[in-house]
């Protein structure tokens, strides 16, 4: 008897939940308010579609080019998210005061970071504390003290390795070479704490291996907030060596967040002397606000936060332009000679440093161009940049959104319009040493950095370590990766940043002038 009732009340509950599913579907199809707007059926009707795609596959945004051919500019690619195509659409969407508000999915690093502040009014105050910290002039000033330190110490590693095997060269992981670079820097120019990644031998930082393995976890974040928020709270409890060997990504996050709170507690410990000549780091500043513009200093917690929000948003970024930039230039000859003429002719002694104000200037039209074209096909944060249509609702190629709608547009889709960039997927720095009118239209079309309120804020910081390290690289080094790295290697899935399938590798030998 107990077992029949037991049997019938598990029935009964599969039954009302195919039931509940299935009027749901209906629903999402036909009666939804976004019902109308083209795109597949399997999207509108479930968002595993979505998942699917972005978590086992290279990711929704390298199917939504032909998607958006089918269906048209405005396409329906979740039960609630429409996406947009153009960049009028872009631009609606991310403009300065944009009033569509960002969509943050709960990353327990995160929360209470710049990022995850979804309204501007929340934006306003973080960002007088850190936009100043990011300004051309701060970076050029720590400059000589920092970037140039930690890149003298990459070009030595290359140096030795160069020299191995009796003058032979060896290969070198740029893959993780380039992030150990990337997250020094940053490390040091934000909190004035290394991460020591650069010290590790063949660049092999655990932490940063860790950091990486991350990524892979990002967008299982933005699609099961709930169930990785639990999974994250039982990871969190498991001992040190445990989540070291088992739980990489979340191990790796831990790591800089352990950092970035040493560092605010001892400056919490003794408050900042505002008027000390020592170079302030971005806490120091949360730390000393202006009662005149009605600064409040942010919660602890948020302090830390912000602090492994710049190791996320910068190491991997930067690194990825770099490796796409090595990956183009060794392999097109042409590209090559043309970059070290220029180089050579700039930079007669390859073992000076220059600054990167000089390396951004007039007289290294092919370097920057280089860079530029980096820029353009690492496509920064490619994917689906998620906002929420603003109360009213809003109008989109003719088409009335209603509010609260989750609205997307992304960077991949621009960066690749052929009609703006002929042979989208070609690396060709040529096509920035253009008139200055098209120059102007295609630097308009580009967006590797975002735009508007929300724009990347380390963006001058990203500048002057591309510039800075693809012309000491090139200028001392000759390094061959047709051997060690491969076109499938270098393709790339979207993990929120491009994560590619392999690691670029390369043979290091100096040049002989
Ligand atoms: C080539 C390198 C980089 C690229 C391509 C890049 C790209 C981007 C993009 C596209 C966004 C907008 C994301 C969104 O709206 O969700 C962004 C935001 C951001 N980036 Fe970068 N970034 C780079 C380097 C850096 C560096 C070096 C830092 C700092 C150390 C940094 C810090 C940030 C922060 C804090 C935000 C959030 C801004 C906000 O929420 O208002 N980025 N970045």
């Amino acid at each position: 008897m107990y077992s029949l009732v037991s049997f019938n009340g598990v029935l009964y509950a599969i039954s009302t939940l195919v039931t509940f599913l299935v009027l749901r579907i209906i629903y999402r199809l036909y009666f939804h308010p976004l019902s109308k707007f083209p795109g597949p059926k399997l999207a509108a009707a479930t968002s595993l579609h979505n998942a699917w795609h972005d978590i086992l596959q290279p990711g929704l945004i390298k199917r939504l080019p032909e998607l958006h051919k089918k269906y048209g500019p405005i396409i329906r690619i979740q039960p609630n998210e429409l996406h947009v195509a153009d960049l009028g659409g872009y631009n609606q969407i991310f403009r300065v005061g944009t009033p569509f508000d960002r969509i943050w999915h709960n990353n327990p690093f995160l929360t209470g970071s710049l990022e995850s502040l979804t309204t501007l009014n929340q934006t306003k105050k973080r960002k007088e504390f850190l936009s100043p910290f990011f300004s051309k002039a701060s970076i050029n000033r720590v400059e000589p003290f920092l970037h140039r330190v930690k890149l003298i110490q990459f070009l030595d590693t290359l140096k030795d390795s160069a020299q191995a095997n009796g003058g032979k060269g060896s290969v070198i992981d740029f893959f993780l070479g380039f992030r150990c670079l990337t997250a020094d820097t940053i490390m040091d120019y934000c909190f004035q704490q290394d991460l020591n990644a650069l010290d590790e031998k063949d660049f092999q930082s655990k932490t940063v291996e860790a950091f990486v393995a991350g990524f892979d976890l990002a967008l299982v974040s933005t699609h099961f907030p709930k169930t990785f928020g639990i999974l994250n709270s039982i990871i969190f409890s498991l001992p040190e060596s445990v989540r070291e060997k088992y739980f990489a990504p979340v191990y790796g996050f831990q790591m800089v967040q352990k950092l970035a709170k040493e560092r605010v507690e001892h400056l919490l410990s003794k408050p900042p002397n505002p008027n000390s000549s020592k170079m302030p780091t971005m806490f120091d500043l949360m730390l000393t606000p202006d009662p005149k513009k009605d600064q409040v200093t942010p919660s602890k917690h948020d302090m830390i936060a912000d602090g492994c929000l710049m190791i996320a948003a910068g190491t991997d970024t930067t690194a990825n332009v770099l490796g796409l930039a090595l990956w183009h230039i060794t392999s097109n000859p042409s590209i090559e000679a043309k970059l070290l003429k220029e180089l050579k002719a700039a930079m007669p002694d390859r073992d000076v440093m220059l600054e990167s104000s000089r390396l951004e200037s007039e007289g290294f039209i092919y370097l920057r161009a280089v860079v530029k074209e980096a820029l353009r096909l690492a496509y920064g944060v490619p994917g689906r940049i998620m906002r929420k249509v603003p109360s009213g609702g809003a109008t989109f190629n003719g088409r009335f959104v209603p509010g609260g709608t989750t609205i997307t547009s992304g960077i991949y889709l621009q960066n690749t319009n052929p009609e703006t960039f002929p042979d989208p997927l070609k690396f060709d720095p040529e096509r920035w040493l253009c008139d200055p009118d098209t120059y102007k239209e295609r630097d308009r079309h580009m967006l590797s950095f975002s735009r508007g309120s929300r724009s990347c804020i380390g963006i001058n910081l990203a500048y002057a370590t591309l510039h800075l390290t693809v012309a000491h690289l090139f200028r001392r080094f000759e390094i061959v990766t047709k051997d060690y790295t491969t076109e499938y290697d270098m393709d790339w899935n979207d993990r929120f940043v491009p994560v590619p399938n392999g690691r670029i590798k390369g043979l290091v030998r100096e040049r002989k002038d």
